[in-house]
């Protein structure tokens, strides 16, 4: 297909890679205290480093045992292992090494102040390896976002998503959207290019029009689909009610410690209080909140204004009743799903009043139940984790300003000259582009790094 993209980019990034460049050393483990730590370092000096504190130098991706020492007084460190990862094939395409030292502090320490004595090593700065490998063109940028996704991943189905879009499935997905853009983009060009003055034939540009009205719903229907991003921040319920009804009680009880302060003084609460937990594999934020009620205090009208809030900005709200004394009626919330729970059943009489859940904060009662329910509930809103999607507001700046561009397109289709449209067709093909990072890799480097941690 004629349409140039990606080669002259890629030309950039190894341009930019084999010019002189620092050596960076991070601990890419956990900071603190830890059995063992992970110390990386990569670029042209990483094997002179490795010597020179673990010389010396093992076999190229074999483990070896050795004395780590500060090379400026040969005093030794620790005792542990030493890896040689030569470039290109290494994660970041340079030269890496690593040294996997006890986890102490001072030991981490004490390994990286030597590394740093040493010529050309620098401290990496966050995401500086993940950095390079992408101007290495080792990973796209779809990729990288994927791999800090897996590095926050706290449940199950959002490592699944995190991990599929780590290895390329979103930018695969794009890149045949891609390519279905550039064929139709073809279609039109050929006949600008070789046609006489009629212009682009009949049947190619109803070709065209039939493959981006197609193209064009595939990515509506990305765009509709929310859950893939929601899985990233998670389910969001809020526990409300009148005060006193248990609401703090069942927040300790759902995340089996004591988070909230309980008390038998109607207005305890005034502070939003969120745990966050794994419900099934699905992260869900569970908020407590202040008893609503009509206060002159003011530091419980503030708690009781921050509860209606969240109320109004969850995805679920549980509304909280005292079964010993039923009769109240939840205000109206625009909480996509209000359940009505109503708690302390050990010591009520049964039957009332009526509820989506009977529960006993105290003896646990009813919780199963309710938990399993909240875990589906997040399911269905959040999805398993493993459909490709838009999993970022980026990727959902670009395919709505695809969508756009091809909308423009399709509206004017039949009076749009053929050079307009073929720009419109361009327009949006690099908008596609830019989602695993073809073009523009620049503009989104510092937006997609400044969340990962250092070492990474
Ligand atoms: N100790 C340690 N564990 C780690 C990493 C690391 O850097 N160090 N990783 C850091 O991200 C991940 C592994 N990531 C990697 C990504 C790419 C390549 C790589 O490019 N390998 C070569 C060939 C490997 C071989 O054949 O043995 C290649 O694919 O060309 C290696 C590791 C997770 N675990
Ligand atoms: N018997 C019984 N008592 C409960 C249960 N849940 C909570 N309580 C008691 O009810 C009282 C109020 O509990 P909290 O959890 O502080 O109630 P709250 O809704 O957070 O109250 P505010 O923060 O003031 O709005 C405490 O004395 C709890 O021990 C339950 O399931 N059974
Ligand atoms: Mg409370």
């Amino acid at each position: 297909m004629a349409v140039s993209d990606t080669s002259s980019d890629r030309n950039v990034s190894r341009a930019r890679l084999f010019q002189t460049r620092d050596t960076i050393a991070a601990v890419s483990t956990a900071p603190g205290r830890a059995a063992i730590a992970v110390i990386r370092m990569s670029g042209p000096e990483a094997g002179a480093a490795l010597d020179a504190i673990a010389g010396p130098r093992p076999e190229p991706r074999r483990a070896s045992v050795r004395a780590i020492r500060d090379p400026r007084d040969a005093r030794l460190i620790d005792r542990g292992l030493a890896l040689w990862l030569p470039g290109p094939g290494s994660a970041t395409g340079e030269d890496m090494a690593e040294i996997h030292v006890h986890g102490g502090r001072a030991v981490v320490a004490a390994a990286l102040d030597a590394l740093f004595a040493c010529p050309g090593v620098r401290a990496a700065e966050p995401g500086e390896f993940t950095r390079r490998a992408v101007l290495a063109g080792r990973m796209d940028i779809a990729e990288a976002e994927g791999l800090a996704d897996l590095l926050a991943a706290e449940t199950e189905a959002q490592r699944r998503q995190a991990v599929l879009q780590a290895e390329g499935a979103l930018s695969a997905v794009v890149e045949r959207w891609r390519e279905r853009l550039v064929g139709a983009m073809a279609l039109i060009e050929a006949g600008i290019d070789f046609s006489d003055e009629d212009g682009v034939p009949a049947e190619a540009r109803a070709q065209a029009r039939d493959e981006l009205e197609a193209l064009s719903a595939d990515i509506s229907d990305a765009l509709a689909d929310t859950r893939a991003e929601r899985l990233r921040d998670g389910f969001r319920v809020a526990i409300v009610g009148p005060p006193n009804a248990g609401k703090s009680s069942l927040l300790n009880a759902l995340a089996r410690r004591d988070v909230a302060i309980v008390t038998d003084i109607p207005g305890t609460t005034r502070d939003v209080l969120e745990v966050h937990l794994d419900l099934g594999g699905f992260p869900v934020i569970v908020a407590d909140t202040a008893g609503l009620r009509e206060t002159e205090d003011a530091i419980e009208l503030e708690g009781v204004r921050r509860a209606a809030a969240r109320a109004e900005t969850a995805d679920l709200a549980l509304w909280i009743e005292d079964a010993t004394r039923p009769g109240g009626t939840p205000p109206a919330l625009s909480a996509a799903i209000l359940w009505r729970v109503a708690n302390k059943i050990d010591v009520a009489a049964e039957g009332a009043p009526e509820a989506d859940h009977r529960v006993s904060a105290r003896t646990g009662a009813g919780l199963d139940a309710l938990v399993a329910a909240l875990g589906r509930a997040a399911g269905e809103a959040l999805g398993a984790g493993e459909d490709v999607g838009v999993t970022r507001a980026r990727h959902r700046e670009a395919f709505a300003a695809v969508s756009a561009s091809l909308a423009e397109a399709l509206d004017g289709w039949d009076d749009l000259a053929d050079e307009l449209l073929a720009e419109l067709l361009r327009r949006a093909s690099d908008d596609l582009g830019r989602i695993a990072g073809r073009i523009g890799v620049e503009d989104v480097l510092e937006r997609v790094f400044s969340s990962f941690c250092i070492g990474k």
